[in-house]
C-alpha cells in the first residue's frame, strides 16, 4: 500500500478538486455575467463581451472536463485529470485577471473597488477550492493578485503601492493558508490511506488467522480423525485380544475335537460339585466311560473317522444328558459325566441305563454306521471318595470292572476294585521289565485230529514267572498289554521263540507238526505282523505251512478292511489263519467269506454244555456244518470229557483241543506228549 501512496494521494486530489468544480465554475459564470451586466454601460461593450465569452468558455470547459470526469475517469491517470484542471484554473485565473485590466481607466471608483474586493473573495475562495491541489490554485490566484499588485503599483495616488504590498502580502497569506489546506489534505489523505492499510493490514491479519485457524481446524480435525481412527483400532485390537484370550481360555480348557470340558475344567467342576454338595449335604456322581473297542475301530477305519466318531459319541451323550450336568473329554476315547445332586443310585442307575441306551442305534459317520458301545464305571460322593483325585480313580476302576464283565455295562465302585486297579497298574510296571528279564514263558497245548487221535499241532500260549507272584495265566496281564500295546512287544516274541521251538524240535527229529499263535488285534493293526512273521520264519528257517495264527472272531467283525489284507499277505506266504473264540461274536457269515481263513476254533463256552444243552450242541453242529460247506477246518477248544469229543466226534468236528488230551505244556513236557503220541487214543 506505501507504494501506491503518491497514486493514492494524486487520486484524492483529483477527486477533491473535481467534486469543486460545478459550484465553483457555475459560481464563476453567474459572477462574471454580473460583471458583464454591471460593467456594459460603463465600459466599451467588444472587450467586455470578448472578456465575458472567454470567461464563460474557460469556465465552461472545466465543467466539460468535470462531466468527462464523472464519466471516464479511469481513461486518464489521476494526474492527467489533475494537469487538464490545473491547466484550466490558470486560464480563468488569467481571465479574470484580464477584467481587473479593463477596469484599470474606469473612473466610477466605487465600483471599480468593490469589482476588485470581489476578484479578492473570488481568489480567498481558492483556498477552500484549490488547495488540495497546489499547483492549480497558484496558477489560479497568482494571476489575478499579481495584475491587481501591478495595477496598483502603476496607479495614483502613490499610497496605493502600499495596497499592491498589501495585496502581495494577502497573496503569500492565501498561498500560506493554501498550503497548510493543502498539508491538512495530505495528512487527512494519508491518515486515510494509513487507515486503509492498517485495515488492509488488519483484513490481511484477519484473513491469515482465519487461514491459521481454518489450517488448525483442519489439522486438528485430520488429529482427531486419525486419533479416533486409532481408537477404533485399538478398540478393535482390543476386542480381538479379548476374543483371541477367550478362545485362548477357551482352548486351555476344552477339547478341541469335540468342544467338551477338558480333564482341568472337569476337574475343576468337581471340585464345586464337591464344594456345592458338602454345603448342600447332598451327592455327587462320577461316570467314568471308556469306548469299547474304539482304538480298533481308530486304527482300521483312520483317525478321520475315529475323530467323527468322537464326536459323533460327544455328540450323543449331550443329547441323553440334562443341561446342567458336566460332559467332559479326557483324551482317547475317555469321557466323565459328572451328575450334580445325584439323589439316590437309583438315579445314577438310570443315568448309566440312559447313557447305555443312548448307544443302541448306531452312529451315522461319513464313511458308513458303527456300532459302539461305552463301559461306564460310576462313583459317588461322598460314599467312594470325598475329593476329585479318589472319584476319579474309583470311577475309573469301576469302568475296568464293566470292561471285564464283558463291556457295554456300567458298574459302581466296590471298595475291591481299588486292589484290582493297583494290580494293574503293577501289572503294567512289571510287564514293561518282563521281557528285558526273560520272564515269559511258552506252553503248548495240544491239538488233536478226532478221526486218527493223531498229534497234529498245538496252542501257543503265553505264561508269565513273576518274581514275587509266582506263574501268571495270560488273563492276569494280556488284557493290560493290549490296552498299554505292549502286546506288539510281547506278541513278536511269542511269534519268534515259537518258530525257534518249532525248527528246533524239527532238527531234533519231531516234524510235521503246526503250532498256532495268538495274535492280537493290535498285532495286526499295529505290530507290522506281516513284517514279523516273515521275520520269524526267515531268522528260525520254519516252513510257513508249520504255522497259524489265531485272531479272535471279535477282532474280525469290528475291523474288517485294514485287518483283511494284512491277512491276505499272510495267508499268501503260506501261514494258516484260525478264528479263535468262534460263535462269540455276530458269527457274521459273510465275514467267513471276505477273511483268508483255513480253520475255526469253536469257543469253549458252546462245547463245555454240548452234552447238556441242546441249543449248544446245535450251534456246534451247525458251525461244524458251516465249516465244511466253506471248505475250511473245525476245531474245538476247552474239549473236557470223552463225552464232548464223542459228541463232537459224531458232528463231524476235524481236531480238538482241552483238558481231556492235555493241559498246556512246557516245551520239554509237550516233546514227552508228542513221544508218546505214537499210541492212538
Ligand atoms: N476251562 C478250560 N480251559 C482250557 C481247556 N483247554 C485249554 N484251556 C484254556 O483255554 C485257553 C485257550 O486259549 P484261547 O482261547 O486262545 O485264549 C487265550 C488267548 O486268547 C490269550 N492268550 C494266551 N496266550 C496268548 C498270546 O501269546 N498272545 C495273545 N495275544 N493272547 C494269548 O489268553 C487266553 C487265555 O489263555 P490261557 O489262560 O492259556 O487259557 C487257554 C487254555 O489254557 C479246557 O479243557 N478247559
Amino acid at each position: 500500500m506505501s507504494g501506491r501512496r503518491p497514486e493514492f494521494l494524486a487520486h484524492e486530489q483529483m477527486r477533491a478538486l473535481y467534486l469543486q468544480a460545478p459550484i465553483s465554475n457555475l459560481t464563476v459564470l453567474a459572477i462574471s455575467a454580473l460583471y458583464f451586466f454591471v460593467l456594459h454601460s460603463r465600459l466599451e461593450t467588444s472587450p467586455l463581451l470578448g472578456w465575458t465569452l472567454t470567461m464563460w468558455s474557460v469556465a465552461g470547459y472545466r465543467l466539460w472536463l468535470w462531466s468527462r470526469w464523472k464519466q471516464h475517469a479511469a481513461e486518464a491517470s489521476p494526474s492527467a485529470w489533475l494537469r487538464r484542471y490545473r491547466n484550466a484554473s490558470l486560464a480563468v485565473g488569467c481571465s479574470w485577471s484580464l477584467v481587473l485590466l479593463m477596469l484599470g481607466d474606469m473612473e466610477d471608483q466605487v465600483v471599480v473597488a468593490s469589482l476588485f474586493m470581489l476578484v479578492l473573495g473570488v481568489t480567498s475562495s481558492a483556498v477552500a477550492i484549490l488547495s488540495s491541489h497546489l499547483p492549480s490554485f497558484v496558477l489560479y490566484v497568482y494571476p489575478q493578485l499579481f495584475m491587481m499588485a501591478l495595477i496598483l503599483m502603476t496607479k495614483e495616488p502613490h499610497e496605493l503601492r502600499w495596497l499592491a504590498l498589501a495585496i502581495c502580502i494577502y497573496a503569500l497569506m492565501l498561498t500560506l493558508f493554501a498550503r497548510n489546506a493543502d498539508r491538512l489534505f495530505r495528512d487527512h489523505v494519508h491518515l486515510g490511506t494509513w487507515n486503509q492499510e492498517l485495515v488492509a493490514r488488519l483484513n490481511a491479519e484477519n484473513l491469515r488467522r482465519e487461514e491459521v485457524i481454518r489450517e488448525r481446524t483442519e489439522a486438528l480435525t485430520a488429529t482427531n480423525a486419525s486419533l479416533q481412527a486409532e481408537i477404533m483400532e485399538r478398540e478393535k485390537a482390543e476386542t480381538a485380544l479379548r476374543e483371541q484370550g477367550r478362545s485362548l481360555r477357551h482352548l486351555a480348557d476344552h477339547d478341541p475335537l469335540t468342544g467338551l470340558p477338558n480333564r482341568l475344567l472337569m476337574l475343576d467342576r468337581l471340585g464345586h460339585a464337591i464344594h456345592h454338595a458338602h454345603r448342600a449335604g447332598s451327592g455327587v456322581a462320577v461316570l467314568f466311560l471308556d469306548l469299547d473297542h474304539f482304538k480298533e475301530i481308530n486304527d482300521s477305519l483312520g483317525h478321520t473317522t475315529g475323530d467323527q466318531l468322537l464326536k459323533a459319541v460327544s455328540g450323543r451323550l449331550l443329547n441323553s444328558l440334562r443341561e446342567g450336568d458336566t460332559v467332559a473329554r479326557l483324551g482317547g476315547d475317555e469321557f466323565v459325566v459328572i451328575v450334580e445332586d445325584a439323589r439316590s443310585v437309583a438315579d445314577v442307575t438310570s443315568i448309566a441305563e440312559m447313557i447305555l441306551n443312548a448307544f443302541n442305534d448306531p452312529l451315522e459317520l461319513d464313511s458308513g454306521d458303527i456300532c459302539i458301545t461305552p463301559s461306564i464305571g460310576v462313583s459317588l460322593y461322598p460314599e467312594d471318595g470325598a475329593d476329585t483325585e479318589t472319584l476319579l480313580r474309583n470311577a475309573d476302576a469301576a469302568m475296568y470292572r464293566a470292561k471285564a464283565d464283558g463291556r457295554r455295562a456300567y458298574r459302581f465302585y466296590t471298595a475291591d476294585m481299588t486292589e484290582r486297579a493297583r494290580e494293574r497298574l503293577e501289572i503294567e510296571t512289571a510287564l514293561r521289565r518282563a521281557l528285558a528279564e526273560h520272564e515269559l514263558r511258552l506252553v503248548f497245548q495240544p491239538q488233536i485230529d478226532l478221526r486218527s487221535g493223531r498229534l497234529m499241532g498245538a496252542e501257543v500260549l503265553v505264561r508269565w514267572l513273576h518274581p514275587t507272584a509266582g506263574l501268571l495265566l495270560p488273563g492276569r496281564f494280556i488284557a493290560v498289554a493290549e490296552s498299554t500295546g505292549q502286546i506288539e512287544q510281547i506278541g513278536g516274541w511269542v511269534l519268534e521263540e515259537a518258530c525257534r521251538d518249532l525248527k528246533r524240535w524239527e532238527r531234533a527229529g519231531f516234524g510235521g507238526i503246526r503250532l498256532g499263535v495268538n495274535v492280537s488285534g493290535r498285532q495286526v493293526l499295529h505290530g507290522n505282523l506281516v513284517e514279523t512273521v516273515q521275520g520269524a520264519l526267515e531268522r528260525s528257517g520254519c516252513r510257513p505251512e508249520s504255522l497259524e495264527i489265531e485272531i479272535t472272531e471279535g477282532f474280525l467283525i469290528r475291523g474288517p478292511d485294514t485287518s483283511r489284507s494284512i491277512l491276505e499277505r499272510i495267508r499268501d506266504m503260506g501261514v494258516g489263519i484260525a478264528i479263535d473264540d468262534f460263535g462269540t461274536g455276530y458269527s457274521s457269515l459273510s465275514y467267513l467269506k471276505q477273511f483268508p481263513i483255513s480253520r475255526i476254533k469253536i469257543d469253549r463256552a458252546f462245547v463245555r454244555d454240548i452234552s447238556l444243552d441242546v441249543n449248544d450242541q446245535a450251534i456246534v453242529r451247525a458251525i461244524i456244518a458251516l465249516g465244511r460247506s466253506l471248505g475250511l477246518k473245525v476245531i474245538a477248544e476247552g474239549v473236557e470229557t470223552a463225552e464232548q469229543l464223542a459228541l463232537l466226534t459224531e458232528c463231524g468236528c476235524n481236531e480238538a483241543q482241552g483238558y481231556l488230551f492235555s493241559e498246556p505244556l512246557t516245551a520239554s513236557v509237550f516233546l514227552d506228549y508228542w513221544n508218546r503220541q505214537a499210541r492212538p487214543l
